[in-house]
């Protein structure tokens, strides 16, 4: 049993030791004169103060491993790799003509080997005595990222004055910990040496000045200095590699050196029951590149893995490494990932974890690590910097931004803009009708910017209802100079557009627009052309010479590049100088859906599909092909439409600038109606103003006059409706009166399988309420079917805020009590409502005969609701003395009380029966469905998809 020291003894020991040392650092200090060339001057000054009674430095000098270089410890602690011991505590400097003159390039100038200090015999692990093999130098990480200085390069001396350890070559340490960065280990990486980590990136607390970036390892800065491997010493420590498990283990003999490489390395780990370290095979590349450049260190490949350690002198990408003065990988594991737009001003690499990277990573001055999303994110202002530095990282494949991405955010790359939000200026709009511009709204006039900013081609996607129409006018009336314009739109809003063009730009003569109605009428034959979709691909030949100015209406009906009106309109548009796309849902269901929207504005963009594919659509290689139906970068796509091509705003954005109900007259096409049904309307007509007709007759002719309007409007009421669903318009109201409209459209519906419920005259009072909440409570697409009389009070459908009135009524009160079936107490949202009138039909009398009662209402303050913007457009009616003896009938007719009943009933009655050949023609459903066309516009319903637009 040994006893216990003396006081005596242990101050002997410790003045053994202090001595030892100095002759170690007088040794080093020699040594290093016989092979440094001139103008080194680093000093290593070992400290007396602190130094542990149980440090490696008990061990003989002369039997020492190390080449003389002795560390500062810094942040004494516990180590994580199992060394509990203190640590020694000597410090290691440069002097500040060492920090002047950048460390590396002075490094080349250095001898790499110093073997006057290398131990004389191989010493096994097994024949290290007990202290020394218990003892792994302990050493921090600021020593160890300049653990290459030592190479020959580090005089040691303690006459020369001591400065802070400096490299200018590199981005500071000391920077304050970010605090959205964090460790691997909390990011869901694959493990790393926190404490590493954390010293990598906080201050050094050792007063050292430490300037630049994040150090390389030491293999790197070898591999940096030489790019060749050192000669081995003769009698160089032997040592192995075993694999265990999926980790390896060194055997070897101390080495000072060897040990403060394994301490590099972030996956060490020390077994002090074998003495021995061991590593995850990812640090094996890095381990066994950094022993080549050990003089004193010879260490056997693991078997079968020699190859994947390729020589520093034969590897490109150290080469590179060195000629830019870059870390090299220090893993064998091959990432790889993309960089990704996260916002207008910074971008994200998205890429698995590789600690050559983190470094890189941690030199960028913007860098950010988002803990939600475990990714590193930067300014695109560091943008090149970054790609430029990764590219010199072998196992590092981080594949760049789309050029389409780095050429529209170029100001922000070249750090010419970092404003949150581009700034847009005011246009002139002068030359635009003064009606028109003073009628948009704040958030429209805004719209009108972006589109003359962006030269009159972008796609405006705001949300329903939101006066798309005039800011679409505003911004073609802008470009007059260029017309002729061709406007593009669903059939069912063509005479809409007319009105919209009336209503807004007085200074059109209405003789200069032209609603292309068949196939034999000319395209060019206006100076505002309004066609729909199936007729431009009908009337293609005629787009010669092309247009200049092109509105599309509901763009998304060109989502399927393979269908004739795509095929008809993207060449036309590529070739346009203006092209406005309007949609308030430019995607349903799937990205790829943009693509011929994004085509037809910037052609250039993403000219093959693939490209785009790949990046947005998820795009996945199946055994048939290519499957583009899915989605990725969504967030990246919406930046980029949003910086170039696309505006939108939701209703939410700008309920405060918009009214609480918004309502539109909607005129449906006149052409739907059959020769029969518009002989049987003329008959009614002419039979109410004959003067031989009886009152009865003439009633009864009124009657006609509404049953014949009601059937003659049912296909284009059904249509609308279905481009309404078509547009994703989720619930919505449709009110009529007539039972055969009712039907009609309920039939449709269930026909194609959308949601729908009904109420209506023999609706029971308890099913009336359950059905309303079925309705409220629905999600997705559905259509409440209701009759004028019969629903226009006591209801709530507050989920919805579109009102379709399929039919007029002549009492305005009850419209407006249907209305408010949406415009009521739980409405958040600004109401839509369309009165779907239809030319020729009793609609030419019903609609002013509204208007004028409305007005006498607000007039006597028993209506705030006005019409008069819609009164005003409605100038298209004729005034001649036929219809204004029609009129006039109409007025009396619904003066008279008792009127209103018999016309109900008549409604309620009606069957076209006989005349059900008339109902065929108007009804015919292959107008609707049957052909091609219209078949691959309603394919949507019959798949319908859950809605996921990315927008
Ligand atoms: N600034 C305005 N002044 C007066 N009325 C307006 C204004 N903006 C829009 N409106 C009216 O609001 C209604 C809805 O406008 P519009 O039809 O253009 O919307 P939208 O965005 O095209 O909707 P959707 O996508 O459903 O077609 C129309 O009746 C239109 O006249």
């Amino acid at each position: 049993m040994s006893l216990p020291l003396t006081e005596e003894q242990r101050k002997k020991i410790e003045e053994n030791r202090q001595k030892a040392l100095a002759r170690r650092a007088e040794k080093l200090l020699a040594g290093q004169h016989q092979n440094t060339v001139s103008g080194s001057s680093i000093a290593a000054k070992p400290s007396r103060s602190k130094q542990g009674p149980s440090t490696h430095l008990h061990q003989d000098p002369s039997k020492s491993g190390s080449h003389g270089v002795v560390f500062k410890q810094q942040n004494p602690r516990s180590s994580s790799d199992g060394d509990q011991r203190p640590q020694n505590s000597h410090s290691f400097q440069l002097s500040t003509s060492e920090q002047a003159k950048g460390t590396w390039q002075r490094q080349e100038e250095m001898p790499t080997a110093c073997p006057s200090h290398r131990p004389p015999n191989q010493v096994t692990l097994a024949g290290i005595s007990p202290p020394l093999a218990n003892s792994p130098p302990v050493v921090s990480s600021e020593q160890l990222w300049v653990y290459g200085l030592e190479q020959g390069q580090i005089q040691a001396s303690h006459k020369t004055k001591s400065t802070p350890f400096v490299n200018t070559t590199h981005e500071p340490l000391a920077r304050a910990k970010n605090f959205q960065e964090t460790t691997a280990s909390s990011s869901g990486q694959p493990p790393r040496d926190p404490e590493l980590e954390a010293r990598m990136a906080r201050p050094s607390t050792s007063g050292q000045n430490v300037s630049g970036s994040v150090m390389p390892r030491p293999e790197e800065r070898l591999q940096q200095k030489s790019g060749t491997p050192l000669h081995k010493a003769a009698g160089s420590q032997q040592g192995t590699c075993i694999k265990i498990g999926d980790r390896f283990q060194v055997k070897i003999g101390y080495s000072e050196e060897l040990i403060a490489v394994f301490k590099s390395l972030p996956s060490r780990r020390y077994d002090p029951a074998t003495k021995t370290w061991n590593f995850s095979m990812t640090d094996y590349g890095a381990l066994m590149k950094a022993a080549q450049h050990l003089q004193a260190v010879t260490l056997q490949p693991l078997e079968g893995a020699e190859g994947h350690v390729e020589s520093p002198s034969t590897s490109s990408s150290s080469r590179v490494a060195a000629q830019t003065c870059l870390p090299v990988a220090p893993s064998l594991a091959f990432v790889k990932g993309q960089c990704i737009l996260i916002s207008r001003a910074r971008f994200e690499a998205d890429i698995s974890y590789s600690e050559g990277l983190i470094a890189l990573f941690k030199q960028m001055d913007s860098r950010k690590y988002d803990v939600k999303t475990r990714k590193w994110n930067f300014l695109l202002e560091e943008y090149s910097k970054l790609m430029e530095r990764v590219r010199c990282l072998p196992q590092v494949q981080l594949d760049p931004l789309p050029k389409t991405l780095t050429l529209a955010f170029a100001a922000q790359l070249q750090k010419t803009s970092l404003c949150p939000v581009a700034d847009i200026p005011e246009a002139d709009l002068s030359k635009v009708d003064s009606k028109l511009v003073s009628s948009l709204l704040p958030f429209q006039r805004a719209g009108v910017n972006f589109a003359i900013a962006k030269r009159g081609r972008l796609l405006l996607a705001d949300d329903m209802g939101l006066g798309k129409t005039i800011q679409a006018i505003c911004i073609a009336a802008y470009y007059r100079k260029e017309w002729p314009l061709l406007v593009v739109v669903p059939s069912s809003v063509r005479f809409t557009w007319e009105q919209a063009f009336r209503q807004w730009l007085p200074s059109l003569s209405p003789d200069h627009i032209n609603v292309v109605v068949t196939g034999k009428d000319r395209l060019t034959a206006g100076l505002v052309n309004i066609v729909s979709f199936d007729l431009l691909s009908k009337l293609e030949k005629q787009l010669k010479p092309p247009f200049r100015v092109v509105i599309i209406d509901e763009s998304h009906f060109l989502k399927n590049i393979k269908t004739a009106r795509c095929r008809a309109a993207v060449p036309l548009l590529k070739v346009a100088k203006r092209v406005i796309l309007l949609s308030g849902t430019p995607a349903m269901s799937r990205p790829a859906e943009l693509y011929t929207q994004i085509l037809a504005v910037r052609p250039t963009f993403f000219p093959q599909f693939h490209a785009f594919g790949l990046r947005y659509c998820g795009a996945k290689r199946l055994p048939w092909g290519w499957d583009y139906s899915g989605s990725s970068n969504l967030g990246e796509l919406k930046l980029l439409l949003e910086e170039t091509v696309m505006l939108r705003r939701l209703k939410g954005d700008v309920l405060c600038q918009l009214p609480a109900k918004q309502r539109k007259m909607v005129v449906v096409a006149p052409g739907r109606i059959s020769a029969r049904t518009r002989a049987a309307l003329d008959a009614a007509a002419k039979e109410m103003t004959t003067k031989e007709s009886t009152k009865q007759q003439q009633k009864e002719a009124l009657i006609l006059f509404f049953n014949r309007t009601a059937e003659a409007k049912i296909p284009s009421v059904i249509e609308y409706i279905l481009d309404l669903l078509e547009s994703g318009r989720e619930k919505f109201l449709v009110f009529a009166h007539h039972k055969v409209v009712l039907d009609a459209v309920t039939n449709e519906l269930e026909r194609k399988r959308v949601k729908r419920i009904r109420i209506d005259g023999s609706t029971s009072s308890a099913d009336r309420e359950d059905l309303c909440q079925q309705f409220q409570l629905s999600e997705g697409p559905a259509v409440a079917v209701l009759s004028i009389t019969a629903a226009n009070m006591g209801l709530t459908f507050s989920s919805a805020d579109l009102v379709v009135f399929a039919e007029l009524f002549w009492n305005p009160g009850v419209l407006m009590q249907a209305e408010d079936r949406v415009h009521r107490i739980g409405q958040s949202s600004s109401v839509g409502i369309h009165y779907l009138v239809a030319r020729g039909t009793a609609d030419d009398y019903l609609w002013p005969l509204i208007q004028e009662k409305i007005k006498v209402l607000g007039e006597a303050g028993l209506s705030e609701t006005n019409f008069s913007e819609m009164t005003e457009a409605a100038d298209y009616f004729y005034k001649d003395p036929k219809q204004q003896r029609i009129y006039d009938f109409f007025q009396k007719s619904f003066e008279e009380d008792g009127s209103d009943m018999e016309l109900l009933e008549a409604a309620e009655s009606f069957d076209p029966g006989s005349g059900s050949q008339d109902t065929g023609d108007t009804l015919d459903e292959s107008t609707l469905t049957g052909s091609p066309l219209k078949k691959s516009r309603f394919e949507f319903f019959d798949n319908w998809d859950s809605f996921t637009s990315p927008l």
